[in-house]
């Protein structure tokens, strides 16, 4: 099973990333963003934190214009599952793969601590920890204040497509949301690390249980 990781210029989660995909027994190949081909049989696709195009115009926007990304959207048309994490999940907006916007925090500050959160939909990201499972992850953003208008939230609930909630809202996020999946459920993206909660020696592996399950989710498939 082989997972690629992109990075754009100002990426800075990218080897986490990798290694998180790693320990948990997928091969990575690294992608730069010119490239404009994911490497043959991708199973999934990691698109990181950080701050790319050092977070001009809006975080995410530049970089939702790279020639990768038209291969990763077509590789998520394919049916293909695709992970963005924090600034990752900043670009699947712009992108349009996912709905809504990542605003500015609510109270203007740029955070970065550790924050509770409970499972929800039904998910290869999710369906290891069960639903309504308590778990804690890092966050580390000043853009986290997720968006959307109330017919596309009504919708999200309603298709059960909400990933992951805050239980203490820290930004101000629209109903608490710190994570959401496509329609067909691949598309995952979420604001809170679970690449740093995912060895023993970052004092919480919390997140190591995602990439456990989605490895174990892609080789049974
Ligand atoms: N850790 C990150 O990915 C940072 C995301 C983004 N650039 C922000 O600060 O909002």
């Amino acid at each position: 099973m082989k997972a690629a990781v992109i990075v754009f210029p100002g990426s800075n989660c990218d080897r986490d990333m990798a290694t998180a995909f790693e320990n948990a027994g997928l091969q990575v190949e690294m992608v730069w963003h010119k490239d404009s081909a994911l490497p043959e049989a991708v199973d999934i696709v990691g698109v990181p934190g950080g701050f790319s195009f050092g977070d001009y115009l809006r975080c995410g926007a530049i970089a939702a214009n790279a020639p990768i990304v038209h291969a990763v959207k077509a590789h998520a048309d394919r049916g293909g599952y695709v992970l963005g994490v924090c600034n990752g999940f900043q670009v699947l907006t712009e992108t349009g793969l996912l709905p809504g916007a990542l605003l500015r925090n609510a109270g203007l500050k740029y955070i970065c601590r550790t924050v509770g959160l409970k499972t929800e939909g039904a998910s290869i990201y999710t369906d290891g920890y069960g639903r309504d499972v308590e778990i804690a992850l890092p966050i580390a953003h000043h853009d986290g204040n997720y968006f959307a208008d109330d017919a596309t939230l009504d919708m999200l609930e309603a298709e059960d497509r909400v990933a992951f909630r805050y239980t203490d809202n820290p930004n101000g996020s629209a109903r608490d949301i710190a994570g959401v999946l496509s329609d067909n459920r691949r598309v995952l993206g979420m604001m809170p690390h679970p690449e740093r909660a995912s060895e023993a020696a970052h004092g919480n592996e919390d997140g190591a249980r995602l990439f456990a399950h989605l490895t174990n989710a892609l080789t049974t498939a």
